[in-house]
């Protein structure tokens, strides 16, 4: 998909005294986006925690679009988790999801929002979609059981961005980030994404002395991971550069085996013992690699190791999250 429009739009870089929306901000996306556009000068982001606005709730965020009037939204805000959470709370993860995208996504429109961006995610895709995945995959095949009721509600947000792009000619568009990590993440023990789950399962093996660590699933399921402030700078890529109504996808291009994240991770924990694979627990989709060649052609690519950025993730863990 795609049109005339595909790399054209004004400049958001050019407006940086401009007010930004930044949903979610506490979390571990929006916290990268935020460091980025601080750092890029924009000094007038509107934030607010889940306490002060809770996005489920259609008549408060109404209220606060009517009254902050921003120019800009960047949409990081979502009930988001890992294979388990996802498996386990269903209707959380279409519900909460559905209603917070919509409810910013209709209401950024009707107070003249000049231009919104929507996270989806790479589980969109189909559980065995061609390798690696173009974008026009979507809706070609079943999706993966662990993450479907995630993954329709991030169906219906890039379809609810096209919609308002061809009804009314409104600027929203949507970017397809593949699993990312970084400072911010979410280390709960089983409610998190795999890297910073063992992460945190390694420190404290190592801290405790212990000689095992358990790893879920067989460990030969394929992932590409990308450093959420590569994450960041593709957002504020796309937010200059692209206004078209297809989605665009974002990754790394590189994919390890859960097994080699696993070695990895231990590596840069610096945990000596051994790994026991559970296999009760799911797979989930056997690979997702994204083909991002569409974010290339634009002239994007990113800049972060899986190496360093693991470094980079650890030493944020050590100061920030341990006991
Ligand atoms: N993490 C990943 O690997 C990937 C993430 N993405 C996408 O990136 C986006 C951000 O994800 P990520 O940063 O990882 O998630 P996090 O869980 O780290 O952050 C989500 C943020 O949303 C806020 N939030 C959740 N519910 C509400 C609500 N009802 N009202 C207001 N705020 C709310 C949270 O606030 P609080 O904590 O206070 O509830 C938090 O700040 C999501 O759209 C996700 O789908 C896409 C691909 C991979
Ligand atoms: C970003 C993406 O994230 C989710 O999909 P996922 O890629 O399957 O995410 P995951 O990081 O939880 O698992 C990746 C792999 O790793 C294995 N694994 C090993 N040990 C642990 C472990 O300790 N925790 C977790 N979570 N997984 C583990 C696990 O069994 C699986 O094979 C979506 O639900 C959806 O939210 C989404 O869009």
């Amino acid at each position: 998909m795609g049109g005339p429009n595909d790399a054209a739009g004004d400049s958001f870089l050019s407006e940086r005294s401009a007010k930004v929306f930044v949903a979610g901000h506490r979390g571990l996306v929006g916290s990268a986006i935020v460091r980025k556009l601080r750092d890029l000068g924009f000094a007038n982001l509107v934030l607010r925690t889940h306490a002060e606005l809770d996005l489920t709730r259609q008549s408060d965020v109404e209220d606060f679009f009517a009254s902050e009037k921003p120019r800009f939204v960047i949409l990081a805000a979502a009930k988001v988790g890992g294979i388990h959470a996802n498996n386990t709370y269903p209707a959380d993860f279409i519900a909460i999801n559905l209603q917070i995208q919509t409810n910013v996504i209709d209401s950024a429109h009707r107070h003249g929002v000049k231009k919104l961006l929507f996270l989806g995610s790479s589980c969109i895709y189909p559980k065995f979609a061609p390798q690696p995945i173009m974008e026009d995959a979507l809706l070609t095949a079943p999706l993966e059981p662990t993450n479907e009721w995630y993954a329709i509600a991030k169906i219906a947000g890039i379809k609810m961005c096209q919609a308002y792009r061809i009804q009314y000619s409104w600027d929203a568009i949507s970017g397809m980030p593949t699993n990312l990590y970084g400072p911010n993440d979410n280390f709960h023990p089983e409610n998190s994404h795999v890297l910073p789950a063992l992460m945190r399962r390694f420190h404290e093996a190592k801290v405790r002395g212990a000689k095992e660590v358990v790893v879920w699933g067989t460990g030969s399921p394929l992932r590409e991971f990308l450093h959420v402030d590569d994450l960041a700078d593709a957002v504020v890529f796309l937010m200059e550069k692209y206004s078209g109504l297809g989605h665009v996808n974002v990754g790394s291009g590189k994919e390890v085996t859960i097994k080699e994240l696993a070695e990895l991770v231990k590596e840069v924990v610096g945990f000596e013992g051994q790994l026991v694979w559970d296999s009760s627990k799911p797979d989930g989709t056997p690979r997702k690699l994204m083909d991002s060649s569409k974010l290339a052609n634009l002239g994007w690519t990113p800049k972060i190791s899986l190496k360093e950025g693991l470094r980079d993730t650890y030493k944020w863990y050590l100061e920030n999250v341990k006991q």
